[in-house]
């Protein structure tokens, strides 16, 4: 289970952003995160990822604080081009990750053909997609999925969306889905938290 327990944690000097929050993602769950903006969510979201260090309280993954090493809980930005770095070719930026199989990689649609590129010579979309491929590496176990799908075209979300479900299903994955979108929440997650 991927849980937080109390936490919290704010920026700088500032008062806490997050305080007192408790939430558990269970291995092959699919929990929904919303709330008004400046909640809090994407803070939440890296202090499951371990990007953050709480103030208070304890993140938990399977028991155990976040340790070194591979991090089994995949962190997916909005914006793609923020995760990546730009002086990497598509190929070098998935295999940091893992070497995908054919079946994921064609689930979600990357072309072998953008491989040699940089990530400013493909689409928001692409990079999305590629990010999302690079998470799913046989050592991942829980995915954040941080207002992944909003920009993008109706075609491209269900793409991505296909293949996040599948990979939960397949794997017995636990993915946070942080979302404005009711819609989207009501479709994809089993239980819904408010923040
Ligand atoms: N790196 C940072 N430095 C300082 N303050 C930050 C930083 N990141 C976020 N904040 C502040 O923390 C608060 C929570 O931000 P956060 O991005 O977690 O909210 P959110 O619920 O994800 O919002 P949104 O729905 O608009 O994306 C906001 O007031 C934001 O301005």
């Amino acid at each position: 289970m991927l849980e937080a327990r109390r936490v919290r944690f704010g920026y700088g000097v500032r008062a806490p952003v997050v305080d007192g929050v408790d939430i558990s993602i269970r291995p092959g769950e699919i929990v929904g995160l919303t709330g008004r903006s400046g909640a809090g969510k994407s803070t939440l979201g890296r202090l499951l990822a371990g990007y953050h260090r709480p103030a208070a309280g304890e993140v938990l993954v399977d028991g155990k604080a976040h340790a070194k090493g591979y991090n089994t809980v995949q962190y997916l930005h909005q914006s793609p081009i923020f995760a990546v770095d730009p002086r990497w070719t598509v190929g070098r930026i998935i295999a940091e990750g893992w070497s995908p199989d054919e079946e994921t990689r064609q689930a979600l649609g990357v072309s072998k053909s953008w491989y040699d590129r940089f990530p400013h010579e493909i689409s928001g979309g692409e990079l999305q997609r590629i990010a999302v491929l690079r998470a799913l590496g046989p050592r991942t176990r829980y995915l954040v999925a941080d207002e992944i799908s909003a920009p993008l075209d109706p075609l491209t979300q269900a793409q991505i969306w296909d293949a996040l479900i599948g990979a939960v299903r397949k794997r017995n994955l636990g993915m946070l889905v942080i979302s404005h979108d009711r819609p989207l929440l009501a479709r994809l997650s089993g239980r819904l938290v408010t923040l």
